[in-house]
């Protein structure tokens, strides 16, 4: 089914996407990529412990390439700092928490959003929240500069309930934070107008990369990635992999992991033609 929002954005089921590979000579006309991706399951497949997501050598050649010939970003919800040490390549430019924190190659360091009055709010929410979940075995709270993740992955269906009111209560005790969705995570994130998809027009803004001869193209699974393809809607590509519990602005879609590597190489030979 396709529909449009009330905000004029176009959704769609994610089975009714069509491949971005079999679609893959349309997508680009001639034009420069401009790519962003997401990290866990687009350049890393969903595991159990999120500390053991890592990419393979083959993915991270390709990306390391694809970085020589135009602009790479990763654009992911995990720490900054985080996601750079495991994807270990410093040619790359990470946005990090969601979009909150930025780095680049040449010394870029910045937090466009200025979320930094947030942070007391994350450190106490933190407390709490590790005080109250630590007696459900196989809850997870990963905290990251400008968001705290709560994992349920690995806990018992029976207590799954009880750690989403503790979201909940907390998201009450802080309204400077507002709650984040995404796959077995609940988040706590500053309550900004500011998300992937601001930060990936950000990046399009400070590189000069809003031309006619530029096509952004954003690659992720998740909901938070939504925010991203709306961004791009009528200004680039947005390509969901797999499928996630909500419609999606994307406009293409990858099976798996294993499909965005063989996309990334093709796109890596479509670039050095
Ligand atoms: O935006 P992303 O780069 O995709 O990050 C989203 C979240 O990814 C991580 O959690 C997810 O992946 C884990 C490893 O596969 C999995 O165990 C977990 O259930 C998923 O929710 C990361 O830990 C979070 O901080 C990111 O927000």
């Amino acid at each position: 089914m396709t529909y449009t929002a009330a905000n004029g954005l176009l959704k769609k089921d994610a089975l009714a996407l069509p491949s971005a590979l079999t679609n893959f000579d349309q997508l680009f006309n001639d034009k420069t990529p401009a790519l962003f991706m997401d990290y866990d399951g687009c350049l890393s497949p969903i595991v159990k412990d999120p500390e053991k997501a890592f990419m393979s050598d083959g993915m991270r050649k390709v990306v390391a390439d694809l970085a020589e010939v135009c602009f790479t970003a990763v654009v992911s919800g995990r720490d900054r700092q985080n996601v750079k040490n495991l994807v270990q390549l410093d040619s790359l430019y990470f946005a990090g928490s969601h979009g909150f924190d930025i780095s680049g190659p040449e010394n870029l360091l910045t937090e466009p959003a200025d979320a930094k009055e947030m942070l007391p709010a994350l450190d106490q929410a933190q407390d709490i929240l590790k005080e109250k979940l630590q007696s459900i075995n196989g809850a997870l709270v990963e905290r990251k500069r400008y968001a705290i993740a709560v994992h349920y992955r690995n806990i018992e269906d029976e207590h799954v309930p009880y750690v989403k009111e503790t979201v909940t209560e907390v998201l009450h005790k802080f309204p400077v934070l507002k709650e984040g969705l995404g796959k077995k995570v609940l988040e706590l994130k500053p309550n900004l107008d500011w998300n992937k998809g601001k930060a990936v027009l950000w990046l399009l803004e400070k590189f000069n990369l809003n031309k006619a001869t530029i096509m952004p193209v954003y690659i992720g699974d998740d909901i938070t990635d939504e925010d991203a393809f709306a961004a791009l809607q009528g200004k680039g590509i947005g390509i969901l992999v797999g499928e996630h519990d909500e419609q999606t602005s994307a406009t293409y879609r990858l099976e798996s992991v294993d499909e965005v590597q063989i996309f990334l190489e093709k796109l890596l030979h479509y670039q050095q033609k």
